[in-house]
């Protein structure tokens, strides 16, 4: 049989691509090698964090795990070596980009490349901070909506904290993005309910190597994802359609902040300086977006991710009060106290209320909602000062809830709930005062009507890692502390939580074991109006 040049050609570059790969796997077994640890993951117990805790006491701080022939897994759990670590790791793993594409569709905002996301996450945090500071009103008209359906489930008792708390994340992502509008929208329940569906069988389907397109249940999800995707351009029409300033922002861009609405020729009113701003957030969100990309899989990628994460840290914080009776009674001291000062409640308020604050992230901090950070060196070897280096191709693992619950990192009581850990008396040290967003400042604290307690900033200890670190970290915490802080004072303000009695949170927050805090079931609480 005679094989012409192009044949050849073919054959050549099959075959030289193959010789990288294995030069590439015998490099990656190599360099493996050096690093300390179980040589195979053959005895995986259920619990990957389980396994690593072991092998971390035995092997030190930085520790390899072979998941497979090809995979090598690299975890660390110094908090000083993480944070150089994640200073200078800045791909991800492409695994869980596969999972979303397949919901939501390609996007580039958590793309594993970071010379993808970096525009866009710039464009974000610009966003967040800005929205943030000039959107108060907003988060209260939020909260109060919420309050307001609180009152209408609660008469038939106990609540599932899960549940309300997701549905609590949900109007706060969507009204913070689609404006006020979205309070209202008609098909708001549907959409929650289907974009968590969905999200929820992403990792399923993204599992199978190849696409199983011959399964009938592949493409009945591939009916949901695009029932979403249209629901996502519903809400962006609503929202374009409430916004006639859209076709004309760039005159607009960033210049007027001004609240007044105008009247356009058609006279329809436009929106609001702020409502005009969450519509050219989109724009400009979508703006470039690259042939691959799709212009709603960016907006249903970050609701997704802020949905998900707001509502685990609300159940959090639900939970932990409920089964903290006396915490909980000093932040409804500390809420009256601030709140007497103002005649009207303002957002920036929270400040002033450093034990609320603080619970927010001790429970952020005693039950993260992901147990790994990951990165994925992709193209080069990443060297440390101590000698390690760890491999182009390895999964880099920081196993959060070990550095977030080790005695090493926070004392004897790492394992207990105790939010004074972030807060320092201001009388006593007044030096240890620092100035950063989170942090009241110490002349406020000492006027009278005021917490003499002072907010450290939780980020000064390497091993607080509920949010990241890094190139790559959340790009999201401060509006979430704010949002989910203000949300709790109105709620406090308000109501008492208690658990149900009997119910399973009781039983499994009485214990001591760390483990068990990370699987809390759906907890059963109620809230108590304090107006009876
Ligand atoms: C309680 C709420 C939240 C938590 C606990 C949380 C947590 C996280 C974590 C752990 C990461 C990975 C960081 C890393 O690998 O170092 C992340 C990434 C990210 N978060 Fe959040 N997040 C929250 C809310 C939000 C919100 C509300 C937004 C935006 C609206 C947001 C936007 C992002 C983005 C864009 C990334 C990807 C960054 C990148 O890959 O470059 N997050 N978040």
């Amino acid at each position: 049989m005679e094989i012409n040049a192009f044949q050849w050609v073919v054959l050549i570059a099959i075959y030289a691509l193959l010789l990288k790969k294995f030069f590439k796997l015998l490099r990656l077994w190599y360099k493996g090698s050096k690093i300390p640890g179980s040589s195979a993951c053959s005895h995986c117990p259920k619990n990957l964090t389980e396994l690593l805790s072991e092998e971390h006491k035995k092997y030190g701080s930085i520790v390899k795990l072979w998941l497979g022939p090809t995979q090598l897994l690299v975890s660390v759990n110094d908090p000083v070596l993480i944070r150089a670590i994640l200073e200078k790791a800045e791909d991800k793993l492409p695994f869980t980009g596969k999972a979303f594409r397949l919901a939501f569709g390609p996007s580039n905002l958590f793309a594993s490349s970071s010379e993808k996301v970096r525009k866009r996450r710039e464009l974000l945090t610009t966003e967040l901070n800005e929205r943030l500071l000039e959107n108060n009103y907003l988060i209260t008209k939020v909260v109060d909506i919420i309050m307001d359906k609180l009152e209408n489930i609660k008469a038939r008792g106990s609540l599932d904290s899960r549940l309300v708390s997701q549905h609590m994340a949900f109007s706060i992502m969507g009204s913070s993005f689609f404006g006020d509008g979205f309070l209202t929208w008609p098909k708001a329940a549907i959409y929650e309910e289907l974009l968590m569906l969905t999200a929820k069988d992403a990792c399923f389907w993204a599992s199978y190597n190849v696409t199983p397109f011959w399964k009938q249940g592949f493409w009945k999800y591939q009916c949901l994802c695009k029932r979403l995707k249209c629901l996502t351009q519903d809400i962006l029409q609503h929202c374009k359609k409430n916004c006639k300033l859209f076709h004309h922002i760039d005159q607009n861009v960033y210049g007027e902040k001004s609240n007044i609405k105008t009247v356009t020729a058609d006279g329809a009113q436009c929106c609001s300086g702020a409502d005009s701003r969450d519509c050219f957030f989109f724009h400009k969100l979508n703006d470039n977006h690259t042939a691959t990309e799709e212009p709603s899989s960016n907006i249903m990628r970050v609701i997704f991710h802020g949905c998900q994460q707001i509502e685990a840290l609300i159940a959090n914080v639900l939970t932990m009060l409920a089964m903290h009776p006396e915490i909980q009674d000093k932040v409804y001291s500390e809420i009256t106290m601030a709140m007497k000062q103002q005649s009207k409640y303002e957002e920036q308020d929270v400040y002033r209320m450093p034990l609320l604050l603080a619970t927010v992230f001790e429970s952020a901090r005693l039950m993260p909602s992901g147990s790994l950070l990951q990165r994925c060196p992709l193209k080069h070897d990443l060297s440390f000062e101590n000698g390690v280096t760890i491999p182009a191709g390895a999964i880099l693992a920081v196993p959060v809830n070990l550095v977030q619950t080790d005695d090493s990192n926070w004392g004897s009581d790492a394992t207990d709930f105790n939010p004074y850990r972030f807060l320092s008396n201001v009388r006593k040290e007044p030096d240890v005062v620092i100035d950063v967003p989170f942090t009241g400042s110490g002349e406020e604290s000492t006027k009278p009507g005021f917490s003499s307690l002072v907010l450290k900033d939780p980020n000064e200890n390497a091993a607080f890692l509920p949010f990241g670190s890094g190139r790559r970290t959340c790009v999201g915490q401060k509006f979430v502390v704010q949002v989910v802080a203000s949300l709790f004072a109105s709620l406090l303000k308000k109501y008492e939580i208690r658990p149900n009695s009997g119910s399973e949170v009781e039983v499994k927050l009485s214990s001591k074991n760390h483990h068990l805090l990370q699987h809390l079931p759906c907890s059963s609480i109620v809230f108590v109006s304090r107006d009876s």
